[in-house]
């Protein structure tokens, strides 16, 4: 599209819209309707979402399916599914739906079906998990291997650690798994004092092989395996790359038949069901990883082929772009009641924020609207206590998502009651609130001096209407959490289609590397650096006269 969304009839009419709802409380739009519920909540792929408490009346529903059809997402979600080039900026396919396409269809990248290589890195995953799992991949010294630590940063990091931690009721005993990604050495220091050189096995995950932070940990890695074990031989039982890039490994020193390889057309945040997933692989077993894969095909193969208004990932995506572009709302937050999920917000942080953070379209040009809001989020029950005061009482409107298990991974009797009674409360109070007179009603029972009560309402008001939606599943298996991590990501791919940008390339994060690459010269050197600016250079030659 070459002129801007916002300057189409379809977002107009949706601002026009807007406007009527702001006078209109979420309440009041359940006291009008009573099949609330019923109209504006569905079920896929071991998923129930109830999306009724939200700024969404019947007319809203259609506008943002007009809005969808206007920008043609059904047929840009075609071009996804079959490699189209939709990653314009870097002229390449986004295909991560191709490593977990159980149906095995061909899909073409350059005239070539991408399948066979896929198939082939499973297998390839599976021989090599099965062997460590069955204690049959021997150390140099002979010994089974029993911790894996993954050495990686962003999308090499991030998906494998969620996904590790939220399976942890899966692990294939005796293993366990670290994750290395930060610069600081604290980091791989203490992880490392905690592991036998003689039984431990780092996996090396960047798609590159050239991020700063993963090659200066795996030197360090190696560093350590060579002088504990005596001999750089020992790195061939210990080390294992998965990269795109089989000559910076070849380059690092690990054998490429240790290498595990995907390519160019995944993206580093949708990696993890690539080779990138191998410690989640190690972890669980390959079959539990075919599980994950199988549970995002499903949700997959739902929304390539829902129709829109049934469509799970389509209604989420529009609500974003609604919260957005038309609420004004800077951020969403992720409450997850299942402390399976404890890593989930800080992955979306990358797969919503590196996708979406964007200010110029597919075309390159200025938008005018907002688009990526800032998302955030913690386990709900701990947020509690902690920031949804500001939920219920702050100026803000801050949309949320709750995702919800009935069932824990370890059940202890009455917990999950309190977890589940928790989650319904916060999602009904933040949208009912409650108002003065109610307030003025319970303050009337504790006796208070009429002064003092009228007083005490101000702080105790909830205005409610805090927009949330709630996704519910029994328990988290590796299909229904494949399913979840899938309805995001295609979730975002729709956010990216109505706003016109393009979900697949990140180049805000570039100017930051290269800088950190000058300021490292900067940093080594003694004479007093000058000439950026004066704070920068203050900082500068105040950290050097200091550094140890
Ligand atoms: O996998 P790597 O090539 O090491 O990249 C790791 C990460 O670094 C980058 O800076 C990107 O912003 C991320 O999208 C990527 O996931």
């Amino acid at each position: 599209m070459s002129t801007l969304i916002s300057h189409t009839p379809i977002w107009q009419a949706l601002q026009t819209h807007q406007r009527t709802l702001t006078a209109v409380h979420l309440r009041d739009l359940f006291a009008q309707d009573p099949q609330r519920f019923v109209k504006y909540s569905l079920s896929a792929c071991g998923l129930f979402l109830d999306f009724s408490k939200n700024h969404l009346t019947g007319e809203t529903f259609n506008l943002l399916l007009d809005l969808a059809r206007k920008v043609a997402l059904e047929s840009r979600i075609e071009q996804l599914f079959q490699g189209d080039n939709v990653n314009n900026t870097e002229q390449r396919a986004a295909l991560h739906t191709a490593l977990r396409n159980h149906s095995q269809y061909p899909i073409l990248v350059d005239n070539k079906d991408v399948m066979p290589a896929v198939n082939a890195v499973l297998a390839k995953m599976r021989q090599f998990s099965e062997t460590v799992n069955q204690g049959k991949w021997l150390g140099y010294t002979g010994k089974r291997i029993d911790t894996l630590v993954n050495i990686g940063i962003g999308g090499s990091d991030l998906g494998p650690l969620m996904v590790v931690r939220a399976l942890k009721a899966f692990h294939i005993q005796p293993l366990r798994a670290y994750f290395v990604s930060n610069a600081d050495s604290t980091q791989l220091a203490e992880i490392l004092a905690d592991c036998n050189p003689e039984t431990t096995l780092f996996i090396v995950a960047s798609k590159t092989f050239s991020t700063q932070e993963t090659l200066l940990n795996a030197h360090s890695a190696r560093r350590w395996l060579i002088e504990k074990l005596g001999t750089p031989m020992a790195v061939a039982r210990h080390f294992v790359a998965v990269s795109t890039n089989t000559q910076l490994v070849q380059d690092f020193g690990i054998d490429t038949a240790n290498m595990f390889e995907f390519w160019g057309w995944v993206g580093g945040r949708y990696s993890l069901w690539s080779a990138i997933g191998l410690s989640i692989a190690v972890m669980i077993g390959m079959d539990n990883f075919e599980q994950l894969l199988a549970g995002a095909h499903a949700m997959d193969r739902h929304f390539a082929s829902a129709p829109l208004a049934e469509n799970m990932p389509v209604i989420l995506g529009l609500l974003g772009v609604w919260y957005s572009s038309f609420w004004s709302a800077n951020t969403h937050v992720i409450l997850p009641y299942d402390v399976a999920l404890e890593h989930f917000p800080a992955y979306l942080q990358q797969l919503v924020m590196e996708s979406l953070g964007k200010q110029v379209t597919k075309q390159g040009i200025n938008v005018d609207y907002a688009t990526c809001p800032i998302s955030w989020g913690t386990l709900g029950n701990n947020g509690q206590h902690a920031f949804y005061q500001l939920l219920h009482q702050g100026t803000q409107l801050v949309p949320a998502d709750f995702l919800v298990a009935i069932e824990s991974q370890h059940s202890l009797g009455e917990h999950q009651f309190a977890v589940l009674s928790n989650a319904l409360a916060q999602a009904h109070v933040l949208m009912q609130g409650r108002t003065v007179a109610e307030t003025r009603e319970t303050l009337q029972v504790t006796g208070l001096q009429a002064e003092a009560l009228e007083a005490a309402i101000p702080h105790r008001v909830f205005k409610g209407n805090q927009p949330s939606n709630t996704l519910v599943y029994q328990k988290l298996t590796p299909q229904v959490l494949g399913a979840l991590i899938a309805l995001y990501e295609h979730k975002t791919f729709v956010q990216s289609v109505c706003w016109g940008i393009n979900a697949f390339d990140q180049w805000g994060v570039e100017l930051g590397k290269q800088m950190a690459s000058t300021f490292l010269t900067e940093l080594k050197n003694t004479k007093p650096s000058q000439g950026y600016n004066s704070s920068t250079d203050g900082l500068l030659n105040y950290i050097k006269t200091r550094l140890v």
